[in-house]
């Protein structure tokens, strides 16, 4: 059994040898991506520009497919490197540090692959293998605000890591970024090439930032476009069109169970009206898939406005809908609706008199309204997970309760009759806080025939 060495001067060793000072090889042609210096700062590779060695097995060729094979079965091949090919008819197999004993170098020489020899190296400036070389967005975008930082002789710091951004939101070509992110002063010295640089790392086009939903009567989003001329973006949700301005107008993905939920009802023949309809989230399934005959859908936000007209167009019920443009409580219209969509959070209280009003007073109809219920509340040794289980639903039914007296009661003022209102359903949208449950009541309300 020999151990090879490159030289042809050297002499054959025994297992006990293998400590023998490692050699390097240095790569010529260092690989584009210059990343090779791994730099685990939140578990991603960062750039630089320096050298890094890399320990390999180093073998013949004609052996070293079997010890490649043997190498990432007991699971110490370094895939994120490239083997290197040597003159002389040799290739080095990357490792991972500190795993190579004594016991694998002769498994490697005696059972892998008998007759072979083989020595521990060190490559510097390995290639990266092609499954390292692909990126994640994530890490693209790290990599090139890096160099961009560095073509600006700006330092890098875990300051500016943590200000990288973690998560985004992507609406066709336009990516808005989440609100922790992008605060360091610093970047401001990068200009609009930043923007450039993230866009492009996250193969955007355009480029915004969200901030928080405002709460200012009419949801402002808070979204600043960073890059691009505007922010109209589309979305095709359950069949339905929607295109909206996304720095006007809020879209609120988590109510998409009720947005389906809208979509399976059965409608046919009924007019709806729709308090709170925003870009007609609630509007259009009730006219495409629920089959309403009609709905009066009220908003104020003229921005709002503009994208429920275009996303009536689009979707070709324009027809069959009023658009209502102002404050609801100055509602004109009485005596129409058979259902009546009050969507406002955290509350629609504010709309419960409108609604009652609308209401038809002959055969009355269902209200769906939607509220924030706060279910704060435990008892002794409960836990915060328990109040889930417990409270949440005596919590909602406490709210639920309080509203089927409040609406009957409404009602009776507006109608000078007796009412009847009984909970059809009461289910959660999702959870705001750790006890706050965005939930939605079907209330029935039915006029009692007068004695
Ligand atoms: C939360 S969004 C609702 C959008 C949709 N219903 C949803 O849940 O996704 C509330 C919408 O109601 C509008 N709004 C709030 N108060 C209003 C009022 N008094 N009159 C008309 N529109 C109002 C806001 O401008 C906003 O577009």
């Amino acid at each position: 059994m020999t151990f090879w060495d490159s030289s042809p001067s050297c002499s054959p060793v025994r297992p006990s040898d293998i400590f023998f000072p490692l050699w390097f090889i240095n790569t010529p042609d260092r690989p584009k991506c210059s990343d090779l210096k791994t730099c685990h700062l939140l578990g991603m590779e960062l750039s630089e520009d320096r050298n890094i060695d890399v320990p390999a097995v180093l073998t013949e060729s004609c052996f070293s497919q079997r010890y490649r094979e043997h190498l990432e079965k007991v699971g110490i091949l370094d895939g994120r490197y490239r083997a290197q090919k040597l003159p002389g008819g040799t290739v080095a197999l990357p490792v991972l540090e500190n795993k190579l004993s004594v016991s694998l170098v002769v498994d490697l020489m005696e059972i892998v692959a008998p007759g072979s020899s083989c020595r521990e190296m060190l490559i510097r400036n390995p290639v990266l293998s092609k499954r390292a070389a692909v990126k994640s967005p994530a890490q693209t975008l790290r990599n090139n605000v890096y160099k961009l930082l560095e073509s600006h002789g700006l330092t890098w710091g875990r300051d500016l890591e943590c200000d990288l951004p973690r998560s985004w939101q992507r609406h066709g070509d336009l990516v808005v970024l989440s609100e922790d992110c992008f605060r360091d002063p610093v970047w401001g010295q990068l200009g609009n090439e930043l923007w450039v640089s993230v866009a492009s790392s996250l193969g955007a086009g355009r480029l915004a930032k969200q901030g928080r939903v405002m709460d200012d009567g009419v949801r402002s989003p808070n979204v600043t476009l960073l890059l691009g001329e505007n922010g109209w973006v589309e979305h095709v949700d359950n069949g339905i069109r929607y295109t909206f301005d996304i720095t006007k107008c809020m879209f609120s993905a988590g109510n998409i169970t009720e947005k389906q939920r809208v979509a399976s009802l059965s409608c046919h023949g009924e007019v709806v009206v729709d308090l709170y309809s925003g870009i007609g989230y609630f509007t259009l399934p009730y006219l495409v898939h629920a089959g309403a005959s009609f709905v009066h859908a009220c908003e104020w936000n003229p921005h709002a406005v503009s994208a429920l007209k275009k996303n009536l167009v689009i979707n070709r019920v324009s027809d069959k809908c009023h658009i209502h443009e102002g404050d609801n409580r100055q509602l004109t219209l009485s005596d129409v609706a058979d259902r009546v969509n009050l969507g406002l959070i955290p509350t629609s209280e504010p709309g419960y008199p409108v609604a009652c009003r609308v209401l038809k007073k002959d055969t009355g109809g269902v209200l769906h309204i939607h509220h924030n219920v706060d279910c704060y509340g435990k008892s002794q040794g409960e836990t915060d997970k328990d109040v889930s289980q417990t409270w949440r639903k005596i919590a909602w039914r406490n709210w639920a309760e309080l509203v089927e007296k409040e609406i009957s009661a409404m009602l009776e003022q507006v109608d000078g009759k007796k009412w009847q209102t009984r909970t059809l359903r009461l289910e959660k949208i999702k959870s705001y806080a750790p006890h706050v449950d965005h939930v939605v009541l079907d209330l029935d309300c039915r006029p009692l025939p007068s004695i």
